[in-house]
């Protein structure tokens, strides 16, 4: 038996890379330094995972942005605008775009990993598309921890992954063409690294737990017989996760592949019917991926054990390993970390394991499995089931009110007074807007002063009075330029929250929140995602003081902003004692109280987040429908209790919309602002099919990339938007918040912005 773990985290447990490489970005180190950190980063991952007593450590699970951009340089997917560049300078570029020295080359497309706040970079396919080999990075990562004694299992993408996670960006072919063309390298990429002595080789097809068409599963068969008749010594571990083989497994099973992963912990069910299907093979090693990477409660090794009991009826002991589910990328490193007086209390604390923990509970699951009279791991057994058992009973999780007023929720908590159509008819009245009205997501730029003074007033150095009047002066500053570029609908910036999750997860009952548990969320940008261990609640209002105090220093409409249900729930740890949907309505409830109350502050518009609701869709079809209703159900809870003419807005990110337009349109926001100009507004066919009745804001500007677009460039966006939708419903704001901007560039961009709705708002004029 082995113990084997499918990837660490790799920003680093102080989040040394994220700070090196944005560092790096600024040229304040060299590349020579970043490298040097990003060394030791993966080589106290490895060590940790050795002296974790983990048999089957991963190399090339590290990246220095994304592991599919990764993965498009070792294959030489490189599109063709950034062929003139090289090496970092490329890699990065690729990824957040580059405008510099005469060079302006746009980004690539960016979006969610599966159904986690991971996003990945999109692979660009043209239709005579080129691939090439190089395997530098997995080399140099092998070698590497080679040389401290450990002998690695590569992670790569597999094949079909890489080809489905991607997108054509010519018309006239599809994607899946270009198999021929890929495995000959992949091929060549087998080749290479069996020749230096690798010995498993883990290929990750997440795509496995999704439905599949009948070619996509063909292609898969194909691949994996090609690898398969590669004159290697290589053995091919096959990685799926997050869900269920489901429909893909009577395909998966038949694969000539030598070990066979699945996640346990979001599908527990699958292993009876592998273990009784035709085709299993006492030949192939189950990989039982039962301690969990996707969220941080200890592992219930009673649970585990059971599972692991019915595997060795059927296979020896050779044959089986123990495995986390999926990568430990979503966990964050260490809980030894955390300080229990401050934010995580010893009671909450006893429940948890993040991935430093989890290596243990993986290595003690093999002891307890192969040499059950262990006296050490009967122990740490023991305290699971203590642990387990004192959870299960403990006072902190349950609250009585909250419960009764979930369980009365009626039909008419979740519908607004009138329809859309009269309620626009009386926002117009109110609000007195132009046509093309221009807004901002809500965050203004997060700089390092703020997240400086922050810090301090956290660790006491600064009084709240003190932290509260800069809080205040950076609203008031934020507040003038908005008014001095010409914006319409203001907002007030957001510069009292270190994350739109966190700030509320810190405010409501039944939360616990981390003071490093960092996870990735993209490239160096990083999120703590609160932990909900209890029943939901809402003691007092969360955001009414930062809000009301915008408002009063403008005659303009200033938004009020507040994460939604569906986005809290998603982005946090979530208990796993009750159905998701019952959380997310507790949720739903107190942002209710939030939403009503900064009406009655005099807040006339306010924008309820949404970015998360299309991640949370379960990754097989069939079980859309019911997560579908009650996560738009929880949404228009939070917003149906204000009077008609206060306009909603929700805000959308980094999702493809079309599948699930209708649900959008039931959640019946007044104004939804989307994340569309990366995609060149291909986001908004599903609103045009649809005939999306409520007002949009089509995202203009890529708010990722610190590149300034023109006045052109957004005419040219909105253009083709009019082309799409009726013009009076049109807004014009960014992709998202500008959090992660800094100034010059905001300040550039908004006044681009601003100008290009002008010129719209002329050309309209001129035209009726
Ligand atoms: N939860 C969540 N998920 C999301 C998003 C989001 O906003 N939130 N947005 C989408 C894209 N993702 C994003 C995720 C993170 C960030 C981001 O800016 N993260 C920050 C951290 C934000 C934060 O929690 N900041 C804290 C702590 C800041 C900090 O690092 N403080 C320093 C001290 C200050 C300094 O010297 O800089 C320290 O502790 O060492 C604060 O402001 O209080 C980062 O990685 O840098 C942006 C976009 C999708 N998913
Ligand atoms: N209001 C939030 C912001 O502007 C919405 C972000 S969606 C990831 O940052
Ligand atoms: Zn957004």
């Amino acid at each position: 038996m082995k113990s084997t773990v499918l990837g660490y985290p790799r920003i680093g447990a102080q989040r040394e890379l994220k700070k090196s490489i944005e560092n790096f970005w600024k040229e304040k180190i060299s590349e020579e330094e970043l490298f040097k950190i990003s060394k030791d980063v993966r080589t106290r991952n490895w060590i940790i995972q050795k002296e974790a007593d983990i048999d089957m450590i991963s190399s090339n699970d590290f990246s220095h942005y994304d592991h599919i951009l990764d993965m498009c340089i070792t294959l030489g997917c490189i599109p063709e605008r950034f062929k003139n560049l090289k090496g970092l300078q490329q890699y990065f570029a690729m990824a957040r775009g580059q405008q510099k020295e005469g060079l302006d080359v746009t980004a690539m497309e960016m979006t969610k990993w599966f159904d986690s706040n991971y996003h990945y970079i999109v692979p660009e396919f043209v239709k005579h598309q080129e691939f090439s080999l190089n395997t530098k990075k997995i080399v140099t990562e092998w070698k590497e921890a080679l040389a401290l004694g450990i002998k690695t299992k590569p992670v790569i993408v597999g094949p079909i992954t890489f080809l489905l996670l991607g997108k054509e960006k010519e018309k006239g072919f599809n994607r899946l063409e270009l198999l021929d063309k890929i495995l000959p390298v992949y091929e060549k990429l087998l080749k290479e690294i069996d020749s230096f002595g690798v010995e498993y080789l883990q290929i990750d097809e997440p795509v496995l737990s999704l439905d599949l068409s009948k070619q996509e599963q063909l292609a898969i068969v194909k691949t994996y017989q090609h690898f398969s008749k590669i004159n290697v010594r290589l053995k091919i571990i096959l990685a799926n996760y997050f869900d269920c083989y489901g429909d893909n497994l009577d395909v998966a099973i038949n694969l000539p592949v030598d070990v066979f992963h699945l996640d346990l912990v979001r599908c527990p069910l699958q292993l009876d019917d592998i273990l009784s299907h035709p085709s299993f093979s006492t030949e192939k090693i189950l990989s039982l991926g039962v301690v969990d990477g996707r969220n941080i409660w200890i592992n219930d090794f009673e649970r585990s054990l059971k599972y692991i009991e019915k595997v060795t009826e059927k296979l020896d002991n050779q044959h089986i390993w123990i495995a986390s589910s999926c990568s430990f990328l979503h966990c964050p490193y260490d809980l030894d970390l955390e300080n229990t007086n401050k934010k995580i209390g010893l009671d909450v604390k006893q429940w948890l394991a993040f991935s430093k923990q989890k290596l243990r509970e993986i290595s003690t699951l093999k002891v307890l499995a192969t040499t059950p009279g262990n006296e050490d791991a009967n122990s740490i057994f023991n305290e699971n089931k203590k642990a387990n058992q004192n959870r299960r009973k403990s006072e902190l999780i349950h609250n009585t009110l909250v419960k009764e007023r979930i369980d009365k929720l009626t039909n008419s908590d979740s519908q607004r007074i009138s329809q859309f159509s009269d309620r626009q008819l009386l926002q117009k009245e109110t609000l007195d807007l132009p046509l093309f009205p221009t807004t901002t997501i809500g965050s203004f730029p997060q700089t390092k002063k703020i997240r400086q003074t922050r810090a301090k007033l956290k660790k006491g150095e600064v009084t709240q009075e003190v932290y509260d009047e800069f809080i205040r002066n950076e609203t008031e500053v934020t507040i003038r330029f908005q008014e001095e570029v010409g914006l319409d609908v203001l907002v007030h910036g957001e510069f009292e929250r270190n994350d739109m999750v966190e700030y509320f997860g810190e405010q409501l009952e039944g939360f616990a929140f981390t003071q490093y548990g960092w996870v990735q969320s993209y490239g160096t940008r990083c999120v703590k995602p609160p932990i909900i261990y209890g029943d939901v609640s809402r003691e007092k209002e969360m955001t009414v003081k930062w809000s009301s105090y915008a408002q009063s220093l403008t005659k303009k409409p200033v938004k009020g902003m507040l994460t939604g249900p569906v986005t809290i729930l998603q982005w946090s740890f979530v208990r796993d004692d009750q159905p998701r949907s019952v959380t997310c309505n507790q949720i739903a409830c107190a942002i209710r109280d939030e939403v009503k109350d900064l009406e009655n502050a005099g807040l006339k518009v306010i924008q309820i987040d949404e970015p998360a609701i299309r991640e949370g869709l379960p990754l097989r079809k069939e079980d859309w429908k019911n997560y579908l209703n009650w996560a738009v159900k929880a949404f228009r809870i939070s917003s149906s209790g204000v009077k008609d003419d206060t306009q909603i807005h929700t805000h959308m990110c980094y999702s493809e919309f079309n599948d699930i337009i209708e649900s959008i349109a039931e959640m019946d926001a007044d104004v939804i602002t989307i994340e569309t100009s990366r995609s060149e507004m291909e986001l908004l066919d599903a609103f045009v099919d649809f005939k999306y009745p409520n007002e949009i804001g089509p995202g203009v500007y890529d708010i990722h990339s610190p590149r300034v677009p023109t006045q052109k460039e957004i005419e040219n966006l909105l253009d083709k938007a009019c082309d799409l939708l009726p013009y009076e419903n049109i807004w014009v704001n960014p992709d998202c918040g500008l959090k992660t901007r800094d100034w010059p560039e905001t300040k550039s961009a908004l006044e681009n912005l601003v100008k290009s709705a002008r010129s719209m708002r002329e050309k309209m004029f001129q035209l009726v």
